[in-house]
């Protein structure tokens, strides 16, 4: 059994509000998502949600880990993946689904056997992880940049245009909770999620990517009336917690992904702030 993952815990709003900048990026923030030829995971204590980033150079087995007390990872967990890198396949109890650039792939629980690998080891897969408790066994299934449903947001205007893709929600495959998708920002536009929303019914994590050399992102979390920011670079994570805004602001554009989890499948149950209320 191996010890690779780092647990967080849920740290309240009374905590939260008294935190310095260090403290904030100790709690929240995933430095260090991807691996190469490893997994790393990261074990949020709200709603029990996994992230991690596995980069196979050479062929990585999806092994178990000690916080879970399970034969086998997926004993009671489902998994949803999206490939940020070159092309790769991942094998799931013997069937291999191949994975180019910006497809994702779910697979359901109870699934023993699940192997990483690249097609080239000069241009590896990049296969990004999301992991929740699951109580039931649902299908696995590709979702391919055709099976996404895409959504348009925002305006030039309000520098918030942006294109959202689902890929893991209810309506494009079945889950008990995982719900991720791939949200990009249009060139001179920068605002994520403005206006900001809280969920308190999910928690909710975002890896920040397409993040160009020598840019940053700034990602807003709190209450909507306590905000703190958290400054943070191309393949970084940050933990949302349900009673937190998650919303971000680039010195550029830049994509993220989003994963949630939590008490229901509607995408669309926000609570959406309204600006001038935000502090
Ligand atoms: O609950 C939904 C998530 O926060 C994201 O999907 C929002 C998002 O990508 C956006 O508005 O830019
Ligand atoms: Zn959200």
């Amino acid at each position: 059994m191996v010890k690779n993952s780092e647990v967080r815990y849920a740290a309240s709003p009374r905590e939260v509000k008294k935190m310095d900048t260090q403290e904030l990026r100790n709690e929240f923030l995933i430095e260090d998502v991807m691996t190469v030829d490893g997994i790393n995971w990261v074990y949020s204590h709200y709603d029990r949600f996994m992230t991690a980033g596995v980069v196979p150079v050479n062929d990585v087995v999806l092994e178990t880990v000690d916080q879970l007390k399970s034969e086998y990872f997926l004993e009671r967990r489902e998994l949803g993946i999206i490939n940020i890198g070159g092309k790769g396949t991942v094998l799931v109890d013997g069937t291999s689904y191949i994975l180019d650039n910006r497809e994702a792939l779910y697979i359901g629980q109870g699934n023993k056997e699940v192997v990483f690998s690249s097609e080239s080891p000069a241009k590896p897969a990049k296969f990004y992880l999301n992991s929740t408790p699951a109580h039931k066994a649902y299908p696995t299934k590709k979702i391919g940049t055709s099976d996404v449903e895409v959504v348009e947001l925002g305006a030039p205007e309000t520098a918030n245009a942006r294109t959202l893709r689902k890929y893991i929600v209810n309506s494009v495959v079945d889950v008990c909770q995982l719900q991720m998708g791939m949200t990009s920002l249009k060139t001179g536009s920068i605002w994520n999620t403005m206006p900001a929303h809280v969920h308190d019914r999910r928690m909710e994590v975002y890896f920040y990517i397409d993040v160009p050399e020598g840019q940053s992102v700034c990602h807003f979390m709190g209450q909507t009336d306590e905000t703190r920011h958290i400054w943070m670079q191309n393949e970084q994570a940050v933990i949302s917690p349900p009673w937190s805004i998650h919303s971000g602001a680039g010195t550029s554009n830049y994509t993220f992904i989003w994963g949630m989890a939590g008490e229901n499948l509607d995408y669309s149950d926000m609570d959406v702030a309204n600006i001038p209320d935000l502090r």
